[in-house]
């Protein structure tokens, strides 16, 4: 496989892309570097770093005591600086052998060969569809001569990895190696599984830990590659970190990040004493305390690894100690429950609804499905903690709307989700929005939205741990009105919020407001990627075309 175009070194005088992200085409060979050059006197390009001097604007409001509200704009100076050496990677996944694990991990191969493959309505090429990163465009800007906007691909705005380099392994309490777990999750065409199961037959998943009241029962008939051990002990999180250090060693690898895409666990109840602080979770999991869970065992082992970690799914891995210790160590985690289908068109339409006046007043969220994940949610205590991610996603934008809604008023919402083997991975979603519009009229919406659940996953967990590499590599400097800064370059927040665009529940660092608007969410990832390039946030103010 074509390694990645050698980054250049370009400067503002256009001798060249100053990163680039050439990518590994289809056919192996490296394509020409794609990328541009920021022309900026707040922009300087070195060998190995991008770094720029940039002014945040946002708009202060106060009210007075006679009620005046006053706004007023604000300014504040960050300096950015990006490490442009793409490194070589590692993905672990814990749930390796389920529907997404071993659907992504089919659907990387086939794109780093360039597969193509017959089906019943012709040849099919690997691609990246539904992966933000890999399959949108950005504006980059305005062409001077045509006034056209000039978009590239999102995977292009700063120095990515590409999916295609990833080195993937992980963990899964059932032994089958991947071709039989690809066979097991009847979600590829019989022609691509023929092209990769040779590759995928030699991936087996590490053995792992299982507690088995975090899970629904149903699942123990596959539970048979397993670390000892029912409740959380030290040994665990040591056997977890000579994972990732022997996976790491043996690729040869730059950095790993471990993403969970195992089965939805229960909550986990909030103990003081047990999981609320950094030092009591710590001391619970050495004392094997049966509140601790397997996800939040792999988040701590990775934090104190210093290995981004990732939830995929709806429970409350991130207990409160489990943040603060992620905050002490400057770990970075991020979650949760990816945002593949139902929820994804919910929180986009929802947005639409209530900015534009139409007042939301009921949302019915019907889903059944067949796969696995199904299953373990047919059990009522794991379908609670995804019927929580899932009603949450449109309180923020309820919210911001006071026209429309009196103070804590919101749209009635139902969850409900069934277990229908039939279905298998097709995923059905139906949903009806009904709403109030113009003197007493009503609006409903009514979709039939079936989703092949892992074929929309997939690519988002591409985008969540390639996301979360690049912010491994930024960091970011305050500077005062004196042009000081008081604490020098350091890491974005432990948690990650930039994430929040694949994610239903999104984790937000302590005291920080939780976006599920779906545009917003996208908006902040791709503007702060553009302050990292000096470039200001896109406006979509067109006054060039406004003002002659
Ligand atoms: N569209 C989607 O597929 C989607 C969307 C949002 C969230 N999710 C969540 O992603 C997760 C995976 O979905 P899926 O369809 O791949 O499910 P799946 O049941 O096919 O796969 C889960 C895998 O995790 C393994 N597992 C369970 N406990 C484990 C542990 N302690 N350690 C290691 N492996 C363990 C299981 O053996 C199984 O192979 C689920 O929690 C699901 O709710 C899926
Ligand atoms: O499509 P979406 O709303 O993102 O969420 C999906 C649910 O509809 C489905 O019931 C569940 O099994 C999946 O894990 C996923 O969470």
């Amino acid at each position: 496989m074509a390694p990645h175009a050698e980054i250049g070194n370009g400067s503002a005088n256009g001798d060249g892309p100053a990163h680039t992200n050439g990518a590994a085409s289809s056919n192996g060979v490296t394509s020409t570097p794609k990328g541009f050059v920021v022309d900026s006197p707040n922009v300087e390009y070195t060998e190995n770093e991008i770094r720029s001097k940039y002014t945040y604007r946002t708009t202060d409001v106060t009210t007075t005591e006679d009620g005046k509200v006053i706004a007023t704009p604000r300014e504040t100076r960050y300096d950015f600086v990006v490490d442009r050496k793409v490194p070589k990677l590692g993905m672990m996944l814990v749930g390796w052998g389920g529907n997404n694990g071993s659907t992504l991990t089919a659907g990387i191969i086939a794109n780093r060969r360039g597969l193509v493959w017959e089906t019943r309505k012709g040849e099919q090429a690997a691609n990246y569809y539904g992966s933000v990163i890999m399959g949108s465009t950005v504006k980059l800007g305005t062409d001077t001569k045509t006034g056209d906007d000039v978009n590239i691909p999102f995977h292009d705005i700063l120095p990515m990895v590409h999916p295609n380099d990833l080195v993937i392994g992980g963990w899964d309490i059932s032994k089958l190696d991947l071709a039989k777990s690809m066979d097991r999750a009847h979600v590829l065409e019989p022609t691509l599984k023929a092209l990769v199961r040779k590759e995928m037959s030699a991936m087996v998943p590490l053995p792992s830990i299982y507690y088995p009241d975090f899970i629904a029962a149903n699942q123990e008939d596959r539970a048979d590659n397993l670390i000892p051990g029912d409740k959380a002990s030290w040994e665990h999180v040591e056997k977890i970190r000579q994972d990732i250090r022997d996976f790491k060693a043996a690729n040869n690898l730059d950095k790993v990040i471990v993403q969970w895409t195992a089965n939805t666990e229960r909550f986990a109840e909030l103990i003081k004493g047990v999981n609320d602080t950094a030092d009591n979770l710590l001391k619970a999991i050495k004392e094997g305390h049966p509140e601790v869970s397997p996800s939040t065992v792999f988040a701590v082992s990775c934090i104190l690894e210093g290995v981004p970690f990732i939830n995929g799914s709806p429970q409350n891995t991130f207990v409160d100690g489990a943040i603060e210790l992620a905050e002490k160590h400057n770990a970075f985690i991020g979650g949760d429950d990816f945002k593949s289908g139902q929820t994804k068109m919910k929180s986009a339409l929802v947005d639409f609804l209530i900015n534009a006046g139409i007042k939301l007043t009921s949302i019915a969220s019907y889903n059944h499905l067949g796969n696995n994940d199904g299953k373990n949610l047919s059990s009522q205590k794991q379908f609670r903690s995804k019927e929580i991610s899932k009603s949450n996603v449109v309180d923020d934008m309820v919210k911001a709307n006071s026209v429309l809604y009196a103070p804590d008023e919101k749209p009635d919402h139902c969850v409900v989700i069934k277990y229908m083997p039939a279905v298998g991975d097709d995923k059905r979603a139906l949903d009806e929005y009904y709403a109030e519009i113009f003197l007493g009229g009503h609006q409903t919406i009514s979709i039939n939205n079936i989703c092949e659940d892992s074929l929309l996953a997939s690519p988002l967990i591409i985008d969540l741990v390639i996301i979360a590499e690049m912010m491994t590599r930024i960091k970011v400097k305050a500077i005062s009105s004196d042009g000081t800064s008081t604490k020098g370059y350091q890491a974005f927040h432990s948690v990650l919020s930039i994430l929040s665009y694949m994610l239903k529940a999104p984790l937000t660092p302590p005291g920080a407001p939780v976006i599920n608007a779906l545009a917003k969410q996208r908006s902040a990832m791709l503007n702060i990627f553009r302050a990292c390039v000096g470039l200001e946030p896109e406006s979509d103010m067109t006054l060039e075309h406004k003002i002659y």
